[in-house]
């Protein structure tokens, strides 16, 4: 099953727009878990098992893996996923952007070391940056377009032909770019504006949502700019906000990751139409 017939199956099947981001800290880690050789595998097993019914996509990043030298760990973690959950589908959030050979290198690091259903690449070197990771015709490619950071601005906004670059960059991959079908484009929740304004120029295109929950981006704008005609459309990620959950009571941390998963599901349906 190709990339997005699986993104499709699983929005149906858990009901669900949540994308659960998987950014592990060590130094938010229970205490059990801290110091541990295996803590970052064994912290994102429980979060993934806890949420696994909830979501439609779970996002690595993989920034969280690199910095201590842990792609052993974040590689245990993909395998986990294909083998335990392979309905769902599994992006690689690498951010990525080279020259073409080097490109290649890296769409082979996302698709067949870590074996991704997609990955997060960047447009600023253009097509032949982008188009080694569409050689795996079954596999997605999700290209930056407005991101959720306030900074995004700086260079998303320039006028480019009487149009912003986000707007540029949304028409280009939908009309230009998407040969095989396999694009998607990421846009924050932190501006529902632009957002609306990229939906209206993909299409059904999908689109990663980053932006709620820690970022502040608001479920109900989110939801009502970014949805498609059939209530779907997106993976709207949430990662500190449902991994680092404050237990309440005698809960552990992944039950507690469960809840604000469960909460952050069900706020999302809500506005679905
Ligand atoms: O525009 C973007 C693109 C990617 N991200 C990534 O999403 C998560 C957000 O984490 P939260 O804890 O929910 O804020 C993180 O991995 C970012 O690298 C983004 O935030 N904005």
């Amino acid at each position: 099953m190709n990339f997005i017939d699986k993104l499709n199956a699983a929005w149906k099947r858990n009901d669900s727009l949540l994308c659960v981001g998987l950014d592990p800290d060590t130094a938010r880690f229970p205490a059990h878990l801290q110091g541990r050789p295996d803590g970052i595998v064994e912290f994102c097993k429980a979060i993934i098992d806890a949420t696994a019914d909830l979501a439609c996509a779970f996002k690595p990043q993989i920034a969280y893996f690199a910095a201590l030298g842990a792609e052993d760990q974040l590689e245990a973690i993909c395998r986990y996923l294909r083998d335990n959950y392979p309905h769902i589908p599994l992006i690689l959030d690498a951010k990525r952007g080279d020259i073409g050979a080097t490109a290649h290198q890296y769409a082979r690091e996302a698709f067949d070391r870590y074996g991704a259903d997609t990955v997060t690449v960047n447009p600023y070197m253009g097509f032949d940056s982008v188009e080694p990771y569409m050689e795996w015709k079954d596999r997605g490619v999700i290209v930056l377009c407005r991101t959720s950071n306030a900074g995004g601005s700086d260079l998303q906004f320039l006028d480019v032909g009487g149009q912003p670059l986000y707007q540029h960059v949304a028409r280009l991959v939908a009309e230009k770019w998407n040969r095989n079908g396999q694009c998607a484009l990421v846009v924050g929740a932190t501006f529902p504006e632009e957002l609306a304004q990229v939906r209206a120029i993909v299409g059904d295109m999908p689109l990663l949502v980053p932006g709620i929950g820690a970022q502040g981006g608001d479920i109900e704008a989110t939801v009502k700019s970014g949805r498609t005609a059939v209530g779907t459309g997106m993976m709207i990620n949430s990662s500190r906000a449902i991994i680092y959950a404050q237990p309440q009571g005698d809960e552990d941390f992944a039950a507690a990751a469960r809840r604000v998963a469960a909460e952050t599901r069900d706020a999302i349906n809500r506005y679905r139409g």
